[in-house]
């Protein structure tokens, strides 16, 4: 018979091979993770820097000094691209904005304010206007383009005859329809010679026009760019911090947005702050999963292009893509929804394309196919949300311990789950 101080030692050294184990376990998981991390921080690295970059490496003393040599264009007259566009002139950087509507384009010059997407502010009287693309764009050092996601690719091929070393910058947090294209990879494909970085964070345009602090990130594999947008965009306001994990920034850019439908649409139900506080946390894994599938560093979704700006647009109603969830959990079709919100709101596609690849390429995220069979396949956001609950056993932070159940049988529970749904018509519901 086993003394009870024998059992306690077996117990002790039972434990400490479990621990042995789990943290051996924890520890290969943490050098995938690092070694991925590592890969997709190298990324590609410019042999030839493009003259612009050289230029400004050897201007970049003086350029943040002086950012007023900076020569710059925004493109896309929607409230982002003014925004942005209004912060670079009032640090006294040379800035255009272009926007495709000429008669918009004279009302802006003329007021100076944007009556349709920031109605009631002022932009600085140094801003210029134009609705000629070749003339905005030729002999600038930085192009920033903040036009929907869906415009994003036709925007670039109209610009590259007038391309000759400037720098680009996208704006947009989507995704391109069909392709599952993220912008920087448009930029790779329509103009692979060009030096680019993308920007994105909690960046509420509305917030930004009345001087509240707030704060982004420029990712780029070229140091002088990012320093050059800190320098153009930076503010007391504004603070602009530098990754080189661009498909990291981008992402959380892009499927922040389909959360903030999801909490737009739980806000209707009214759900206390636990809820909110599940949804925004099983967000953020779901996002950072995702994340590392596509080469990103799951780190990045800490910062503030991920975790940063889906707390921002799941708490306000300021985000589109929030009010578009909104509308939603009050009975309104997606068709009318979007009629109604009358500007951009990415998430409504992004929804549509993460669903897709996650689904083709076995990634499991609940929230999101969650979001799409009620937006898509019609079935009742409570049924549905009742089966996300239920669904099976997870670790909290898998990054730190592994799921116990596979994916795949948690996918084929969830796929069940999905077909036993009743549909908004079925009795059970009513
Ligand atoms: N508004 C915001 O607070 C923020 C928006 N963004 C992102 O910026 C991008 C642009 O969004 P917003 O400015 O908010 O949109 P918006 O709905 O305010 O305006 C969209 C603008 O794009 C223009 N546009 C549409 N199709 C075009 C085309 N084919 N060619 C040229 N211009 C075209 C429209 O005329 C309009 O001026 C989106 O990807 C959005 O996610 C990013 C951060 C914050
Ligand atoms: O991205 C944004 C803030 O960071 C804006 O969000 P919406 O597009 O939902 O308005």
């Amino acid at each position: 018979m086993t003394s009870p101080n024998n059992s306690n030692k077996n117990n002790i050294s039972a434990n400490n091979k479990t621990d042995k184990e789990s943290s051996e376990k924890q520890n290969g998981m943490l050098a995938g993770i690092f070694e991925r991390a590592t890969k997709s921080g190298l990324g590609r690295k410019k042999s030839n820097p493009s003259p612009v970059e050289s230029a400004v490496a050897k201007d970049m003393a003086d350029i943040h000094s002086n950012p007023t040599k900076l020569r710059l264009a925004f493109l896309g007259g929607g409230s982002f691209g003014t925004a942005m566009a209004n912060l670079a002139a009032r640090n006294g950087c040379d800035t255009t904005l272009w926007v495709r509507n000429k008669r918009t384009v004279k009302a802006m010059a003329k007021t100076q304010t944007n009556k349709k997407y920031l109605p009631g502010y002022k932009l600085d009287d140094r801003l210029k206007y134009s609705h000629d693309l070749a003339a905005s764009v030729k002999d600038k050092d930085i192009i920033f383009i903040a036009v929907p996601g869906l415009a994003f690719r036709e925007t670039l091929k109209n610009i590259a005859p007038f391309i000759s070393g400037q720098s680009i910058v996208s704006l947009t947090k989507g995704m391109e329809k069909d392709t599952f294209a993220m912008m920087s990879d448009i930029i790779k494909e329509v103009l692979p010679e060009v030096n680019f970085g993308v920007m994105s964070g909690p960046n509420l345009a509305i917030e930004i026009m009345k001087n509240m602090p707030s704060a982004t990130v420029i990712a780029s594999e070229s140091e002088p760019l990012r320093h050059a947008v800190q320098a153009a965009l930076h503010s007391a306001f504004f603070r602009v911090f530098a990754s080189d994990d661009i498909r990291g920034v981008e992402l959380g850019g892009a499927l922040k947005n389909i959360y903030a439908i999801a909490m737009g649409m739980a806000a209707a139900y009214e759900v206390g702050e636990n809820t909110k506080a599940m949804i925004l946390t099983r967000a953020l894994a779901e996002m950072s999963r995702f994340g590392v599938e596509e080469g990103a560093n799951p780190l990045t979704f800490l910062g503030l292009s991920g975790v940063g700006d889906l707390y921002a647009t799941c708490s306000s109603e300021l985000s589109r893509n929030y009010r578009i969830g909104n509308m939603l959990g009050r009975g309104m079709s997606i068709d009318a929804a979007v009629k109604k919100l009358g500007q951009t709101a990415e998430g409504v596609n992004t929804i549509q394309q993460v669903h897709e690849k996650a689904t083709k390429a076995g990634i499991y995220m609940p929230i999101t196919h969650a979001l799409y069979a009620v937006i898509y396949e019609d079935k009742a956001a409570l049924g549905v949300a009742l089966h996300l609950m239920e669904a099976g056993f997870r670790s909290d932070v898998e990054f730190v311990m592994a799921h116990d159940h596979s994916n795949a049988a948690l996918t084929a529970h969830m796929k069940t789950s999905g077909s036993n749904t009743k549909s908004k018509d079925s009795d059970a519901d009513k």
